[in-house]
C-alpha cells in the first residue's frame, strides 16, 4: 500500500499511524498534482490500496486500516469523524497557518476542544475504553497544536484530559514509529495543494529522532543489504539484527536514537542477479526491497526508516560530495586494463568474472572479481588466473578503459591521525582489519566503472560511467535519512554543541569501506561530515560447516526461518547467543534446540513462569512487600554484579556477552527460589511466610528486570512478559549511568496471569530441518521442482503462472542475447512446464494444499495479476484490453477471501487445542507441585510428571505447527 502526500499533511499522520497500530506496511510516497498521477478528486493524502481500491479522505483510510470492530460503536465513531473533519480541522488548519485569524475562529477551536476534554473526562480514549479510529483522527489533527508550546498554551492549557490522552498516544509504540515515518519536522510547510490547503506549521517538537541539545544522540546504521537474494542467517546476525538489539537497547536507555537502513541496490550484483533472473535491474530491486522488508518484520527489526539507494536524494549527494573531493583535488584519471567479454560485448565489472583468486596459499577455483570468498582478500580482476565470463563462460581479454580515482595517499596522513584516535570505539575485528590495511601505504582506488546501473558520473566526459558501489553505499547512510527526514545534515553534519555519536553494525567484509573508503571520502570533501564514532563488526557465521553465502544460495535463509514454525525470539535469541563476535563461529541445528530447551525453557522461562505463578496462587497475583536478610542482600549485589557487566558489555556492542549476563540473571534467581523454598515456608511461622513473601516479591522483581534487560533481544517474549507482570514498557528503562535491580513493580502490584514463555523444540523436528536445508538454495529448488513434477502436486493454476513465468524469461533472455546456449535450457524447462500442464488439466482435480498453503498461492498469485494489471493499464486506455486481466484479479480475491476463511477456521480449531492444553498444563502443574511439596518419594509423583511432561510436549508441537 502506499500514502501520496505533500509535505507535513497530518492527514497522512492519520493513515501511518492507523496503519502502525493494525502492523500493516504502508509507503510513503511524496507527491504533487502536478505529477499526473492522480485521476480522481484532487486532495492529499491518497491511500492506493491496490489498483482497484484507493481513498481519497483521510479518515475513510483510517477506518480502512483500522476498522471498529464493535459496531454498537460504530455510529459514535462515524459522528466523531464527521466532526474532526468539519469542525476540528478546519479550525486547527486556520490556528496554525500562522497568519492572524479572526476570533470566531479561535474560539470555535477552544470550544471544540473543551468538549473534546469534556468526553475524555470520563473515558480513556475518545469511545470509552477502547482505542478507535476517532482517537487516531482527532490526535493527529491536533497535533500541530499540542506539540507547539506557545499553541499548546493557549489552547489545551485548562483541559487536563487531553493531555493525559495525549501523552498516553505520544508514548504509544506504534504511534511513535508512525510519527516518525511521517517525519515532518517544525519548520515543514502543509503544500499549497493539501486538501485543506493548510499552510505553514509553527514549532513543533521534533519526533523524527533529530539530534538535540544535551541529549544522548544515537545514530545506528545497519550495513545495507544488496538486493541480490534473500538474507540469509549470517546477514541478518552480522548487520540488521545486531544494530536492531542495540537500537531497542538505546531507546531502553533513553538515549534520541534513530536506526535506520535500506537496501543497497546498485552495482553488479543486482546487474548479475537480474540477468540470472530474466528481469531488470530495477524489477529485481523492487522484488527484493519488499523481500528484504518482509523478513525484517519477522524478525521484529524496528527500524526508525527502511529506505533504498536507487533514489533521486542517493544521486544527488553522491555527485554531490564526488564533485567536492575533485574541488579538493582528490581525484584523478587513469587508464586501467580491464577484462573485456567479446562475446557480450561488455566490460566486466567486478561480479560478472569469475576464475582462481590469486593470492598463493588461496588458489579458490570460484574466487569473484572484487574478493574472494575463501581468503577474504579483495582482487582485482584482471589478477585472476583463468577468468571466466559469469554470463557465457567465455575468457575476456584485457582492454584499457579510463576510470576515475579517489587518490587514499593523499588522504593517508588525515586517516591515519583520525582512526588512531577513534579505533578504540570499534569492535576488535574492525580494529584488525583497518590495521592490517593501514600495514602499507595505501593506492589510489577507483570510483567508477563501465556499467549502466548506478549513479551517474557528473561529468560529461565520462557521463556514460556509473559510481563504483562501494563508492557510493555508504552515501546511502546520509541519502536514506535524508529519505525521511529532509534534514539528513543535522544528523550528518551536526552543530557543534550537538553530540552525535554514529554506531555502525557490518560483518568483516565491509570493514575497509567504512573505515577506509568511505571515511576517506569524508576527509577528502572536507564540509564537517559524521565520521564513525564505533563500528561494531563481527566475524563470520558459518553454516554448519562451510560459509553462509547469498549468491550461492548456501544457508538459511530468512524465509526458511519463517518456515520452521521456530518463532522469531528463539532466532534472534540463538543468532545472538552464537554472534561470531571474537571470531568466525558456526550455526547449528542441534545448538539451536539445545539452547532452546536449556537456556530458554528451563533456565529463564521456569524462573519466570514459577515466579509468577506463585504470586498468582499464593498471593492472589499481588506482588508480595520484601523485608529483605542478608541472603536477599546478597543476590541483589549477585544480581547487580551482572546488570553492570549487562551495559558494560551492550555500550561496547557485545551483545552476545550481554545477553549471557541475562541468562546469568535468571540463573541466579533460579539458584534463590530453590535455596529459599518459598512453597515449603509459606506453610510454616509467620516468620517464615514474611520470607517466603520476600522470596517471591525478590522473584517478581527479578522477572521485571529480566523483562528489561531481555527485551532488545527478544522483543515479542518481553511483550508477553509485560503482559503478564502487567507493566508497561516505559516503565521498564535501563539506567546505563547507575544499572541495578530497581524495583519495578510496587508492593502490591497486581500482575496479570503467568502463561509459560518458551516450548520445547524436539530432536527430531531438528534433524528434519537439518537435513531440508542442507545444500544450496537450487538444490532444493530443484529436489522441489522434481517433486512438483507429479502432475498431481503441481496446480493448474501454480502450473499457468510458472509457464507464464518462464514464458517472460525466455522472451527476454531472447531479447537480450542471440546466444543459444543461454536461452535454449531455459527453453527446455518451458516446454516441460508446459507439459507439466497439460497431463495437470487432464488429470482429476485434487487439492492437496493446506488453506494458509493455498492462501500464499493466491497472495503471489493476486501480486502477479495485480502487477499485470497495472502495466497494462499504463501501457493502454483500452478498457476492452485490460478489463478481462482486471475480472481475473478479482476472481483471484474472491478465492482469496475463502482461503483466508477456511485458515482461520483452522488456526480457530488449533487455538482451541492449544487453549485447552494450556489448561490442562496449568492444572497439572499445580497437581505436581502439591504433590512435590507433599512428599519426597518420586515413586508417588513422577507419574504425574510424566503427565505433564507429555502434555508439554503436545503443547510444543501444537505451536510449532
Ligand atoms: N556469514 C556471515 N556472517 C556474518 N555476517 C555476514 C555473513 N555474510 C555476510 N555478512 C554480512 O552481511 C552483509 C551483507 O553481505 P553480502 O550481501 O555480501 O552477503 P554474502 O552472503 O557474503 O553475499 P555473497 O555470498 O553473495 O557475497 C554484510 O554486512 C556482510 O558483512
Ligand atoms: N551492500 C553491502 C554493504 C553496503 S553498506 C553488502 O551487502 O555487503
Amino acid at each position: 500500500m502506499k500514502v501520496y502526500t505533500n509535505i507535513g499533511n497530518t492527514g497522512t499522520l492519520k493513515v501511518l499511524i492507523a496503519a502502525h497500530l493494525a502492523g500493516k506496511s504502508v509507503e510513503k510516497c511524496l507527491a504533487t498534482f502536478e505529477d499526473g498521477i492522480f485521476t480522481g478528486p484532487q486532495a492529499l493524502p491518497l491511500l492506493e490500496v491496490d489498483d482497484l481500491l484507493t481513498f481519497f479522505s483521510s479518515n475513510a483510510a483510517v477506518q480502512y486500516l483500522f476498522p471498529t470492530l464493535d459496531l454498537s460503536e460504530n455510529g459514535q465513531c462515524q459522528q466523531m469523524l464527521e466532526w474532526e473533519a468539519t469542525r476540528l480541522q478546519p479550525a486547527v488548519a486556520a490556528i496554525v497557518s500562522g497568519k492572524s485569524v479572526a476570533s470566531d475562529i479561535r474560539q470555535a477551536l477552544q470550544s471544540s476542544l473543551q468538549m473534546l476534554d469534556k468526553l475524555l473526562q470520563k473515558n480513556k480514549y475518545i469511545l470509552g475504553e477502547k482505542l478507535s479510529a476517532a482517537d487516531i483522527s482527532i490526535w493527529s489533527t491536533l497535533y500541530p497544536v499540542c506539540f507547539d508550546d506557545a499553541l499548546k498554551q493557549t489552547y489545551i492549557s485548562g483541559c487536563d484530559n487531553i493531555v493525559r490522552w495525549n501523552t498516553n498516544l505520544a508514548s504509544a509504540k506504534a504511534i511513535q514509529q508512525a510519527v516518525q515515518q511521517w517525519g515532518w519536522s517544525p519548520k515543514d510547510q502543509y503544500g499549497a495543494s493539501s486538501a485543506l490547503g493548510i499552510p505553514q506549521i509553527a514549532s513543533i517538537v521534533s519526533p523524527i529522532g533529530l539530534p538535540l541539545k544535551d541529549r544522548k544522540n544515537v545514530l545506528i546504521t545497519s550495513a545495507l543489504p544488496y538486493v541480490n537474494n534473500v538474507p540469509h542467517l549470517g546477514n541478518i546476525i552480522g548487520c540488521v539484527l545486531s544494530a536492531d538489539i542495540f537500537a531497542r537497547y538505546c531507546r531502553q536507555c533513553d538515549y534520541n536514537t534513530l536506526f535506520i537502513c535500506g537496501t543497497d541496490e546498485y552495482g553488479t550484483a543486482t546487474e548479475t542477479k537480474a540477468l540470472e533472473e530474466g528481469i531488470t535491474p530495477r524489477e529485481i530491486c523492487d522484488k527484493y526491497f519488499d523481500i528484504h522488508n518482509a523478513v525484517y518484520r519477522w524478525f521484529d527489526i524496528g527500524f526508525d526508516y527502511f529506505g533504498r539507494t536507487s533514489t533521486k536524494e542517493q544521486t544527488e549527494i553522491a555527485q554531490k560530495l564526488f564533485l567536492k573531493l575533485i574541488d579538493n583535488g582528490f581525484v584523478s584519471t587513469q587508464s586501467v586494463e580491464q577484462l573485456y567479454c567479446e562475446k557480450c560485448e561488455r566490460f566486466l565489472a567486478d561480479r560478472f568474472v569469475e576464475g582462481v583468486c590469486p593470492h598463493p596459499g588461496c588458489l579458490y577455483d570460484s574466487a569473484r572479481g572484487d574478493q574472494c570468498d575463501k581468503c577474504g582478500k579483495l582482487i582485482n580482476a584482471i589478477e585472476l588466473v583463468e577468468p571466466r565470463c559469469k554470463v557465457c563462460s567465455h575468457k575476456p581479454t584485457v582492454r584499457p578503459s579510463e576510470q576515475l580515482f579517489i587518490e587514499l595517499g593523499q588522504l593517508e596522513p588525515s586517516l591515519r591521525t583520525w582512526i588512531s584516535s577513534a579505533e578504540q570505539g570499534w569492535s576488535a575485528p574492525a580494529r584488525a582489519v583497518s590495521r592490517a590495511w593501514l600495514r602499507d601505504s595505501l593506492r589510489a582506488r577507483a570510483v567508477t566503472r563501465d556499467l549502466k546501473w548506478g549513479v551517474p558520473v557528473p561529468i560529461d566526459k565520462h557521463a556514460h560511467k556509473v559510481f563504483y558501489v562501494w563508492f557510493d553505499a555508504p552515501i546511502g547512510y546520509m541519502s536514506i535519512t535524508q529519505c525521511l527526514t529532509k534534514h539528513y545534515e543535522k544528523l550528518w553534519k551536526p552543530d557543534k554543541d550537538v553530540d552525535v555519536k554514529l554506531y555502525q553494525f557490518m560483518a568483516k567484509d565491509n570493514v575497509p569501506f567504512h573505515v577506509i573508503m568511505f571515511p576517506a571520502t569524508v576527509i577528502g570533501v572536507n564540509e564537517g561530515h559524521k565520521l564513525v564514532d564505533h563500528i561494531f563488526a563481527t566475524e563470520y557465521l558459518n553454516y554448519e560447516e562451510g560459509k553462509f553465502s547469498k549468491s550461492r544460495g548456501v544457508g538459511v535463509f530468512g524465509t526458511d526461518a519463517q518456515e520452521t514454525g521456530i518463532p522469531s525470539d528463539v532466532w534472534r535469541f540463538y543468532l545472538t547467543s552464537i554472534r561470531p563476535e571474537t571470531s568466525d563461529s558456526s550455526f547449528s541445528w542441534v545448538e539451536l534446540g539445545t539452547r532452546n530447551n536449556s537456556e530458554l525453557l528451563n533456565n529463564l522461562g521456569n524462573f519466570c513462569h514459577r515466579s509468577l505463578s506463585f504470586c498468582a496462587n499464593s498471593f492472589k497475583g499481588k506482588v508480595p512487600d520484601v523485608t529483605l536478610t542478608p541472603a536477599d542482600l546478597e543476590l541483589i549485589a549477585l544480581v547487580n554484579r551482572e546488570v553492570i557487566s549487562y551495559v558494560q558489555n551492550m555500550e561496547k556492542g557485545r551483545l552476545r556477552e550481554s545477553l549471557r549476563h541475562v541468562l546469568s540473571v535468571s540463573r541466579l534467581g533460579n539458584q534463590h527460589m530453590q535455596a529459599e523454598q518459598p512453597w515449603v515456608l509459606l506453610k510454616g511461622s509467620e516468620q517464615d511466610k514474611v520470607r517466603g513473601a520476600t522470596a517471591i516479591g525478590l522473584c517478581c522483581q527479578l522477572v521485571a528486570l529480566l523483562c528489561a534487560l531481555l527485551a532488545p533481544f527478544m522483543p515479542h517474549t518481553a511483550r508477553r512478559l509485560r503482559e503478564q507482570l502487567n507493566i508497561d514498557a516505559v516503565a521498564l528503562r535501563i539506567n546505563p549511568q547507575n544499572p541495578s535491580l530497581v524495583q519495578y513493580l510496587p508492593a502490591g502490584h497486581i500482575i496479570g496471569k503467568p502463561e509459560p514463555l518458551f516450548s520445547k523444540i524436539e530432536p527430531e523436528l531438528l534433524e528434519k530441518l537439518r537435513a531440508k536445508y542442507a545444500g544450496t538454495q537450487s538444490d532444493r529448488a530443484k529436489q522441489n521442482g522434481d517433486a512438483k513434477s507429479s502432475p498431481s502436486k503441481g496446480s493448474v493454476a501454480e502450473l499457468e503462472a510458472a509457464v507464464e513465468e518462464q514464458g517472460n524469461k525466455v522472451r527476454q533472455l531472447k531479447a537480450s542475447t542471440k546466444d543459444k546456449a543461454v536461452w535454449q535450457p531455459e527453453v527446455n524447462k518451458l516446454l516441460d512446464l508446459k507439459k507439466q500442464l497439460e497431463t495437470a488439466k487432464a488429470a482429476p482435480k485434487e487439492t492437496t494444499a493446506t488453506p494458509s498453503e493455498s492462501v500464499a498461492s493466491l497472495e503471489k498469485a493476486i501480486a502477479e495479476q495485480g502487477d499485470k494489471v497495472r502495466k497494462l493499464k499504463a501501457s493502454t486506455k483500452d478498457k476492452g484490453v485490460w478489463q478481462p486481466e482486471v475480472d481475473k484479479l478479482l476472481q483471484l480475491k474472491k478465492q482469496l477471501t475463502a482461503a483466508q476463511a477456511q485458515t482461520n477456521a483452522a488456526s480457530t480449531n488449533n487455538k482451541d487445542d492449544i487453549a485447552s492444553l494450556e489448561k490442562a498444563i496449568t492444572e497439572q502443574g499445580d497437581k505436581v507441585r502439591k504433590l512435590k511439596a507433599s512428599t519426597k518419594d518420586k515413586a508417588v509423583w513422577q507419574p504425574e510428571v510424566n503427565v505433564l511432561l507429555d502434555l508439554k510436549k503436545r503443547l510444543a508441537a501444537l505451536q510449532i505447527k
